[in-house]
């Protein structure tokens, strides 16, 4: 469904040249399925997810193809690839601040987000609202939309970030580093979430992580990212447990007390 092809991002650079920061990165993602990228801090991981959301730094250059049902989405006009971006394909961020504003109730942020891209009424909005938050395991939703972000822990801010990703029924969710930050017994519940509502709602998740541990907790295909190249890529247990490149098995040599399987 989601054919990343040859993707080429360069970006601007102080001498005018540029820098390349990925290199004909090739990825697919299914529906259903959970594809892990993974790589060390500067490998490519963030502009892998943001060259897909158009959401690139202004002045850089991307080429190949980044192919959503057969549509090129690098060929799409900044007008055309607002209407797919949150919509069919929507981001999780590894800060939720970065999507929630701190002064409107959950409420209002994902009644305002559903009306502006679903065209619907205010009533039918909340309605979906809460039922989003049902969704994601946010106690008493109902009463959660007349609460303010700061009222949420860390782990619950990160669920209602997953419900506003959610809201308008994406095909594809780029989670860039979801967990990282959050405790570990608190990541475990976020990254279970994630994979229900994968298998449940059909999504194909791409799933940016440094972390191997998170990714051999949930990915079904890892690939890993190294100076913006795709080192190596396929199932996760084959991937984790016998890699084939020697970047792949230092990553995994660098876990800490961790098995990998
Ligand atoms: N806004 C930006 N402007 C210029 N260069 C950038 C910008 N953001 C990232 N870079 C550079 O692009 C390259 C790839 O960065 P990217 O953020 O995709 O890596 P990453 O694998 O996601 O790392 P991290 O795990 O630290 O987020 C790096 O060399 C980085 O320095």
């Amino acid at each position: 469904m989601l054919d990343i092809v040859g993707l080429t991002v360069a970006l601007p650079g102080r001498t005018g040249t540029g820098t390349t920061v990925l290199h004909g990165v090739d990825l697919r993602l299914k529906p259903g399925g959970i594809h892990g990228l993974a790589g060390e801090s500067g490998s490519g991981k963030t502009m892998t997810g943001l060259a897909v959301m158009g959401l690139l730094p202004p002045g850089a250059r991307a080429r190949g193809r980044v192919l959503l049902d057969g549509e090129d989405l690098l060929s799409l006009s900044a007008h055309e690839l607002g209407a797919v971006r949150g919509r069919v394909v929507s981001m999780v961020f590894q800060d939720p601040s970065t999507c929630l504003h701190p002064m409107l109730t959950i409420g209002h942020q994902l009644t305002d987000h559903l009306r502006h891209h679903l065209k619907i009424g205010r009533k039918e909005a909340r309605g979906r609202a809460a039922d989003l938050l049902g969704r994601v395991r946010i106690p008493s939703p109902a009463e959660a939309l007349s609460r303010y972000p700061h009222e949420f822990s860390g782990g619950m801010r990160q669920r209602v970030a997953i419900a506003a990703a959610l809201a308008c029924e994406p095909k594809v969710v780029i989670a860039d580093e979801p967990t990282t930050g959050l405790d570990v017994t608190i990541q475990a519940g976020v990254l279970r979430l994630l994979r229900g509502l994968c298998d449940e709602l059909g999504l194909a998740i791409l799933l940016v992580t440094h972390d191997l541990g998170v990714m051999s907790a949930i990915a079904d295909e890892v690939s890993v990212l190294k100076h913006g190249r795709v080192v190596e890529s396929g199932p996760r247990a084959r991937v984790l447990t016998a890699p084939r490149h020697g970047y792949t098995r230092s990553l995994l040599e660098a876990l800490p007390g961790r098995t990998a399987t």
